[in-house]
C-alpha cells in the first residue's frame, strides 16, 4: 500500500466498553429480500434493512432493471415490481458484493434480453464458474471468459423445468442464487448439491425462509436436494433482523474489555449462521483448541483476532473458502497478526494457527494492518487496537461494505482514534 493510504489508529480503552449499540440490518437477508421483492408483482416494504455498499449495489441493479426502489428512511426499502426484470441498458456494476453478483447472475436468466453482471477488481477474481455451468445445463445462454465476473447472460424470460447439480464447495451463494431464480422457471426445478461439501449451510436455510415469505413453494427433499415450484413471487412486508456477523465484533469487544454491550437482541433469536459464534466468543479467554469455521465463516476474522489474547493457542480449520472471499482471509489474518508480533500466527495448508498471548494486552506494538479492502479484516483488527497501543487500520472506509457506522458505533462506546476516521 502507498504512503498516502488513509489509516485509522485505535487508541486502547482504559475502561470496559459499556453501552447500547444495535448492529445494522443483515446484509444477507436484505439482499435476498430486495431481489425477491424486485421479482414480485406489487409493493413490498422491507424494514430493519441494511443500507451499505452491498445493498446499494443490489438496489441500484434492480432500479436499472425497471424495479422501483424507494428509501423512505435509513432502514426501509419500499420495492415495487411488475413481476419481471427488464434488460438493463448498461452492465450491472456490483462492486465486491458477492451476494448481489451471484444472486443477480441467476436472476438474469429470467430477463428477456442480455444482462452483463460485473464487479470491481476484487470481484473479478472471485469464482462464479460453478454457477455459470449450472445455468448453462438448465438451458441458459451464459458466458464468462475467466470463470469470474464479468458474466454475460442472454436471458429468454425464464428457463425450462429441470434438475440441476451444483458444486457449492467454493460458495453456498451459487445454491441460493439458483433457488431464488427457480420460481420464475417454466416448471418445477430440482436443485441437488454435488458432494456434501458446503460451507455455511445456514445461508441456504435463510434463502428458503425468505423465498417462502415471498410466496414461493420450496420443498427440501433431503439435506442436499430442494424442489421449487414455478409460482413466481408475491409482494410482502418483511422485517429484517440485525446482522449477526456485525454483532460478532460487539460480542468480542465486550469479552475482550470485560464490558457489557447491549445489542438489543439476544444471540438466540438470530437465524443467521454467524450467530453460532456467540457461544464460542463467550468462552474467551478459554476458547477451544480447535475451531471449525465452515459453518460461521464470516465470524472467523473476529474470533481469530480475539484468539491472539486467549490463554491457549487456537487452530482454525474448515477455512478453505475464506481464501475466495473479499480477499484471501486466511492470508490476511496471518499477515496482520504477524505484523503485530512475529510468530503470533501462521498458516498450515488452509488452517490458521494463532499462538495466543494474554500478555499482549497493554503492550505497545506498532503495526499497520493491510486490510486488502476487506471490511471484516478492518473491523476485526480494530479489536486488537482496543488492547494494544499502535494498531493502525489501513483503508478504514472499507467497512462501508456492510457496516458503514462501525467506527461511530465503537466511538459511542468510548473508543477514541487518531488519523483518518471515515
Ligand atoms: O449467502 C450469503 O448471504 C452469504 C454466504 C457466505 O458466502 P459463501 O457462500 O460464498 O461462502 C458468506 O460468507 C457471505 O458473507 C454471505
Ligand atoms: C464474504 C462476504 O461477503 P460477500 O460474499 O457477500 O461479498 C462477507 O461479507 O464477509
Amino acid at each position: 500500500m502507498s504512503d498516502t493510504v488513509k489509516k485509522l489508529t485505535i487508541l486502547p480503552t482504559d475502561h470496559p466498553l459499556r453501552g447500547h449499540v444495535r448492529p445494522p440490518g443483515s446484509k444477507s437477508i436484505t439482499n435476498r429480500a430486495l431481489l425477491l421483492a424486485g421479482l414480485a408483482k406489487g409493493t413490498s416494504r422491507l424494514t430493519g434493512a441494511l443500507k451499505s455498499d452491498d445493498t446499494r449495489y443490489m438496489a441500484d441493479a434492480l432500479r436499472a432493471m425497471g424495479v422501483q426502489v424507494d428509501e423512505p428512511d435509513d432502514t426501509t426499502f419500499v420495492v415495487t415490481g411488475n413481476g419481471r426484470l427488464a434488460s438493463p441498458s448498461a452492465p450491472l456494476f456490483l462492486g465486491n458484493a458477492g451476494t448481489a453478483t451471484r444472486f443477480l447472475t441467476a436472476a438474469a436468466a429470467l430477463v428477456d434480453g442480455p444482462v452483463v453482471v460485473d464487479g470491481d477488481q476484487h470481484m473479478r477474481k472471485r469464482p462464479i464458474k460453478p454457477l455459470v455451468d449450472a445455468l448453462r445445463k438448465l438451458g441458459v445462454e451464459v458466458a464468462s471468459e475467466t470463470g469470474c465476473p464479468p458474466v454475460t447472460v442472454k436471458g429468454k424470460g425464464g428457463f425450462p423445468a429441470g434438475r440441476i447439480e451444483i458444486d457449492a464447495g467454493l460458495s453456498s451463494q451459487y445454491v441460493s442464487a439458483l433457488l431464488m431464480a427457480a420460481p420464475g422457471a417454466k416448471g418445477p426445478v430440482r436443485i441437488e448439491l454435488a458432494g456434501d461439501e458446503i460451507g455455511a449451510r445456514g445461508y441456504i436455510d435463510l434463502t428458503v425462509a425468505a423465498m417462502r415469505a415471498f410466496g414461493a413453494e420450496v420443498e427440501q427433499l433431503s439435506p442436499s436436494v430442494w424442489q421449487v415450484a414455478p409460482t413466481g413471487y408475491r409482494a410482502a412486508d418483511f422485517a429484517i433482523e440485525p446482522d449477526a456477523s456485525a454483532a460478532t465484533y460487539l460480542w468480542a469487544a465486550e469479552v475482550l474489555t470485560g464490558g457489557a454491550i447491549d445489542i438489543g437482541v439476544p444471540a438466540s433469536v438470530f437465524s443467521q449462521p454467524d450467530a453460532r459464534a456467540h457461544d464460542v466468543i463467550s468462552k474467551f479467554p478459554h476458547l477451544p483448541a480447535v475451531i471449525d469455521g465452515s459453518q460461521m465463516q464470516d465470524a472467523i476474522p473476529t474470533i481469530a483476532v480475539l484468539a491472539a489474547f486467549n490463554e491457549t493457542p487456537v487452530r482454525f480449520v474448515g477455512l478453505a473458502n475464506l481464501r475466495v472471499k473479499e480477499c484471501d482471509r486466511v492470508r490476511a489474518l496471518s499477515l496482520g497478526l504477524t505484523a503485530i508480533r512475529p510468530g503470533l500466527a501462521h498458516e498450515e495448508g488452509d488452517d490458521l494457527i494463532v499462538s495466543s498471548d494474554p500478555g499482549l494486552a497493554g503492550q505497545t506494538l506498532p503495526a499497520s494492518i493491510d486490510t486488502f479492502a476487506d471490511h471484516r479484516i478492518a473491523m476485526s483488527f480494530a479489536l486488537a487496537g482496543l488492547k494494544i497501543h499502535g494498531i493502525a487500520i489501513e483503508d478504514p472506509g472499507c467497512v462501508a461494505k456492510t457496516y458503514p457506522a462501525y467506527w461511530d458505533a465503537l466511538a459511542s462506546l468510548g473508543v477514541a482514534y487518531t488519523g483518518d476516521r471515515p
